[in-house]
């Protein structure tokens, strides 16, 4: 992996509906991100976090999408600071906020690459539309959007698309899908490993599976992980929890496997909502994950 390493944090709470999860970037370098890093033996740019303001909460009432400006607004914020961090040559952190910002993520990093792949560590395959969302909620959509799927605004963030390619992104940890979402899976042939294939295969092979998957087909690897793909005992404070999750020590084998591997080209930790946390564990389990990705190791 790169040797210097930017993190850029994005506040945001506008692609679904609990307050707090714009406190996440503060939890997770409360939780010692920097310091961790750099006792790993990288040097670490904290470029502080994107703007995003507070503006009033809107839902459209034709397609029933929640506050689609200024998340569109905050991806491009985003995008462009992930495109500078790329240019200079670093490794891109981005902490979250809600997964909506997945996008403007993905806008930044994928144009640096020939064939980006994705590895989607989530309870939920945040593949909606306006079409087939339950909610309205954007952070339900990001994997979606850079598909091309969806709303212009948000599929042609960053002046392209898509981002990434059906056959290139592996979601690890899904357990709750909407019927539009298993279609479309089911459609594309979407690689998936749900609880019932990490159960059955155990996390090991999953990720040997994952990674030598992505290994033949990609030049790049984006690490999307959003807290809730692990069980909400171990973290609690995520604005939409799944019982029957990924447990501790299979995400921290995940995360080795993949430092081992050396595939991962940037990474983003969403959904950390300290209001709905306790004593800031989702923060330091983000933050002990981390470790584990750049390689941390006891002995
Ligand atoms: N990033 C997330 N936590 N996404 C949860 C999405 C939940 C549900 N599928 C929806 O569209 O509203
Ligand atoms: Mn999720
Ligand atoms: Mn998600």
């Amino acid at each position: 992996m790169k040797k210097r390493i930017s993190i850029v944090g994005a506040p945001m709470d506008l692609g679904q509906l609990r307050r707090g999860v714009d406190m996440g970037p503060s939890a997770i370098r409360y939780a010692g991100v920097i310091e961790r890093l750099e006792q790993i033996g990288y040097e670490v740019h904290d470029m502080g976090d994107i703007q995003i303001g507070r503006p009033k909460l809107v839902t459209d009432p034709k397609t029933g999408l929640r506050n689609l400006e200024a998340v569109v607004t905050a991806n491009k914020k985003l995008a462009e600071k992930v495109d500078n961090i790329m240019r200079r040559g670093d490794f891109p952190l981005v902490l979250g906020g809600d997964h909506s910002i997945a996008i403007g993520t993905l806008a930044g990093v994928s144009k640096y690459f020939n064939s980006l792949g994705v590895i989607w560590y989530d309870a939920h395959g945040d593949l909606n539309t306006a079409e087939t969302s339950p909610s309205g909620n954007i952070h339900g959509m990001p994997l979606a959007a850079s598909l091309g799927l969806g709303e212009n605004e948000l599929t042609e963030i960053g002046g392209y698309f898509p981002k990434v390619k059906f056959e290139n992104i592996v979601i690890i940890g899904a357990r709750a899908l909407d019927p539009g979402e298993k279609q479309l899976i089911k459609e594309k042939g979407i690689k998936v490993y749900t609880m019932h294939e990490i159960d059955r295969l155990g996390m090991t092979r999953v990720m040997e599976e994952t990674i030598s998957y992505l290994k033949e087909r990609t030049d790049g690897v984006h690490l999307s992980l959003d807290l809730d793909a692990l069980d909400p005992l171990f973290a609690p404070g995520v604005g939409t929890p799944v019982v029957g999750g990924i447990d501790y020590r299979e995400s921290n084998l995940a995360m080795e496997m993949l430092a081992e591997a050396e595939i991962i080209t940037s990474a983003e930790f969403v959904e950390v909502n300290p209001i709905l946390d306790e004593r800031n564990k989702t923060g330091i389990l983000a933050v002990d994950l981390m470790g584990a990705l750049f390689g941390e190791r006891l002995l």
